[in-house]
């Protein structure tokens, strides 16, 4: 085993036939030069001391120790937060990705602190009046109160209107009374509740002058700020060992009769006076769930940030990798020479920039709508409601398959915890749970694009993330084939419009045969899920093509053309996935998709010497993938053999175990 730091050979060669500027495509990634360098000045300040605190790997510490160290670290890096970040980044940009993207140097798993900043300080900021928000916000933006977000019970995450934890006004002495009636009104899941918060949102169903108006957010302070002892009439914990989040103490929490102030409930949408009147003052009912709608377009951006880490991880171990012999006698070849392997990774590193372009697209359209709020003009909302709805639930579904496949990639060694592998999964397979589950999601999309099409029916204009339905409308024929980006383009979205309108008549027949609206919609779930993903592709193929095009008028010539290959990667790969459909919807033979086919697998061999070039673009610095298999350098045998230093059971040549269990155990006769 070489024990010199260097660089290896097969990486070296690879870099050497890259032909492509690779900083300019990380600019693109970043969204402009700027950015990049906004990025690593932040980077160069958070992990200046080379960022993982860790002597022993987080993976072999038991679970006290697991919690323990990540609360430590969570304090090390929100002190450099505080006293370091927010003055480069300002307080409208805490929070920031670039923000999540350094933590991801110090936490494998998650840090408790995650949902302080990422809902509970996001939701003071949506749901609070502005003196409110004077109380709260400085307290949590310094950290001198931590919080959670407590709105999922024991038995309801999903249907939040049937949540049971109640919140009753008493004009008396000015208090809400919270009450956890039934065992299933626990609050279950909130991250950082279980052991570190001593605030958290608690949503709760309002009662005031003996009616239930729905519900409502409060501010709940559940521990004594010096001893952290539970505050009496609160019951808390942690919920047990989970698939991931295990270092973020989600929290079970019970309220025997506890009082808040009137003022700790959130009422910036609606208000309870001091006589106990309720007054609404959003004109949506649905801008109570506003910081879900925040954290659904953020997660889009999470999507493609963990991609990019596990596709860096699995092609530069690809690109080590060799395995096997093409001919009697020949080298071994690197693993990324095999066109099935070019298969699995050159598509997840496409999806990576697909929703990379797709979260900054959908982060600007939400800063429109918020901007349209704030002038009191609620109309698009709906829109967006739909529009991070599905995105959010095709990107978090795909990235976790994606991320699967990378680990299917790397062999045996990929099942490695010390890989990062099994941790980016376990993570991104819950974003596609929480925040709203994928086919829950995907129905509330279907339930707009319903209307969507009935408006077009009706010969009204369309809003324009739906404007493909008045063309769709006006041909009754299958729509043309054409094999070019924009033809793949229109075809999907004569796919969705063509299964939305199927729905219609579906329900519309279910309906004639006697069944009331709500049956025949249930009935058309199953379409209605398969609508709403094929819309959700058509936005995502048109976003990523456009935007491309877009972003690359002025780059050089081999950045516009291995670009060009990877989008139109993504565009064959999903036509060929979606075959069928394209039968059914447009004029596409079956010639057309062998040639397809035949397009696509050119396109593995034309991408294949810019692989590791693509991913070094990713810029994603040693510390922050946190991977024997993915490092720059490629030294990935002599990394997995450093870490197997680290596993505390190899401190001693002989486990204790030996003697206790085994030696008997052997000694013993039947
Ligand atoms: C030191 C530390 C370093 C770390 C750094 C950290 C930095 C920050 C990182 C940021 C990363 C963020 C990570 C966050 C981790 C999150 C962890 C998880 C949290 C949670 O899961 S919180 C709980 C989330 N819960 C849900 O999402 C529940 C899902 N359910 C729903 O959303 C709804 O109930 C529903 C949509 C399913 C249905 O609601 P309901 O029954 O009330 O409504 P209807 O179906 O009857 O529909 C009525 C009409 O309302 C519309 N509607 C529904 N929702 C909305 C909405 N949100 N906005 C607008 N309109 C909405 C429907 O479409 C209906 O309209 P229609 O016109 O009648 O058709
Ligand atoms: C790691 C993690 C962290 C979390 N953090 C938090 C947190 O900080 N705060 C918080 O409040 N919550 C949190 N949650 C809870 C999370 O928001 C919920 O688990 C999520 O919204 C799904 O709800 P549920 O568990 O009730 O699933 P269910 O609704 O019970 O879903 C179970 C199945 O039923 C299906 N289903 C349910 N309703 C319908 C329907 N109407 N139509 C068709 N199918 C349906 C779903 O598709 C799914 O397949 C977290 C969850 C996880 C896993």
């Amino acid at each position: 085993m070489s024990s010199k730091k260097e660089i290896n050979e097969d990486l070296v060669n690879e870099r050497r036939k890259c032909n492509f500027n690779i900083q300019e495509v990380t600019h693109i990634i970043d969204g402009g030069v700027e950015n990049t360098l906004q990025r690593k000045k932040i980077e160069d300040v958070a992990l200046n001391g080379g960022a993982s605190l860790d002597d022993v790997p987080e993976e072999c510490m038991n679970l006290r120790e697991r919690y323990e160290n990540a609360l430590r670290k969570s304090c090390v890096y929100a002190n450099i937060l505080r006293n370091e970040l927010l003055e480069i980044t300002g307080i409208e940009n805490f929070g920031t990705p670039v923000i999540r993207r350094t933590g991801d140097a110090f936490f494998k798993d998650i840090s408790p602190f995650m949902l302080h900043l990422g809902m509970f300080v996001p939701t003071i900021m949506g749901q609070c009046t502005a003196e409110q928000q004077g109380i709260w916000l400085p307290k949590a933006l310094d950290m001198q109160i931590i919080g959670a977000y407590a709105q999922t019970e024991l038995g309801h995450g999903t249907f939040i209107r049937g949540l049971e934890t109640t919140a009753t006004y008493d004009p008396k002495t000015k208090e809400f009374i919270l009450y956890s009636p039934t065992i299933t009104s626990y609050k279950w899941w909130a991250g950082g509740l279980g052991r570190t918060a001593n605030h958290c949102i608690v949503v709760a169903q309002l009662y005031t002058q003996g009616k239930c108006h729905g519900v409502h957010p409060f501010i709940v302070q559940i521990r004594d700020l010096d001893t952290h002892m539970p505050l009496p009439g609160i019951k808390v914990g942690e919920i047990g060992p989970r698939m991931g989040f295990n270092t973020a103490d989600n929290g079970f929490l019970g309220f025997n009769h506890f009082r808040i102030p009137r003022m700790n409930m959130m009422m910036k949408n609606a208000q309870v006076l001091e006589d106990g009147t309720y007054v609404k003052v959003a004109r949506h009912g649905k801008l109570t769930y506003g910081t879900m709608v925040f954290v659904r377009v953020t997660l889009v951006n999470e999507a493609s940030f963990n991609l990019s880490k596990a596709v860096t991880i699995a092609v530069r171990y690809s690109a080590v990798r060799r395995q096997s012999e093409l001919r009697p006698g020949s080298a071994e070849p690197q693993i990324l020479d095999y066109p099935t392997q070019q298969h699995k990774l050159f598509i997840c590193i496409a999806t990576a920039h697909a929703f990379q372009l797709t979260a900054n697209w959908l982060w600007h359209t939400f800063t429109v709508v918020q901007a349209e709020m704030r002038k009191g003009n609620i109309d698009t909302l709906p829109e967006l409601h739909a529009l991070s709805s599905c995105l959010k639930a095709v990107s978090t579904s795909d990235a976790a398959a994606c991320i699967e496949q990378c680990r299917f990639a790397c062999g045996g060694h990929g099942y490695m915890m010390s890989s990062n592998l099994p941790y980016l999964y376990s993570f991104v397979a819950a974003t596609r749970t929480y925040e709203g589950d994928y086919t829950v999601l995907l129905l509330q999309t279907a339930r707009y694009l319903v209307k969507a099409w009935e408006q077009a029916e009706a010969k009204k204009i369309v809003t324009p993330t739906v404007a493909y339905l008045n063309r769709c409308f006006d041909t009754n024929e299958k729509v043309a084939w054409t094999n070019s980006p924009e033809g793949i383009i229109k075809s999907f979205q004569a796919i969705a419009a063509g299964k939305i309108s199927l729905c219609v008549k579906n329900i519309r027949q279910r309906i004639k045969t006697g069944m009331d609206y709500e049956d025949a919609w249930l009935m058309t779930t199953v379409q209605l899920v398969s609508a709403a993903e094929a819309h959700c592709r058509s936005m995502i193929l048109d976003t990523y093509w456009n935007e491309m095009q877009r972003l690359t008028k002025t780059s050089s010539d081999n950045v516009k053309m291995v670009l060009y290959q990877l989008t139109t990667l993504y565009l064959v790969y999903w036509a060929l996935e979606k075959s069928g459909d394209l039968l059914r919807y447009t004029s596409i033979t079956e010639g057309d998709i062998d040639l397809l086919q035949k397009e696509y697998e050119d396109l593995l061999v034309k991408i294949r010497p810019n692989a590791v070039g693509l991913v070094d673009a990713f810029d994603l610095r040693d510390e922050i993938l946190r991977s024997t298999l993915g490092s720059y350098d490629g030294r990935v045998y002599e990394r997995l053999m450093e870490e197997v230093q680290k596993n505390p059971l190899n401190k001693v040549p002989v486990d204790p175990s030996f003697q206790k269990y085994l030696k008997p155990f052997m000694k013993s006769k039947i």
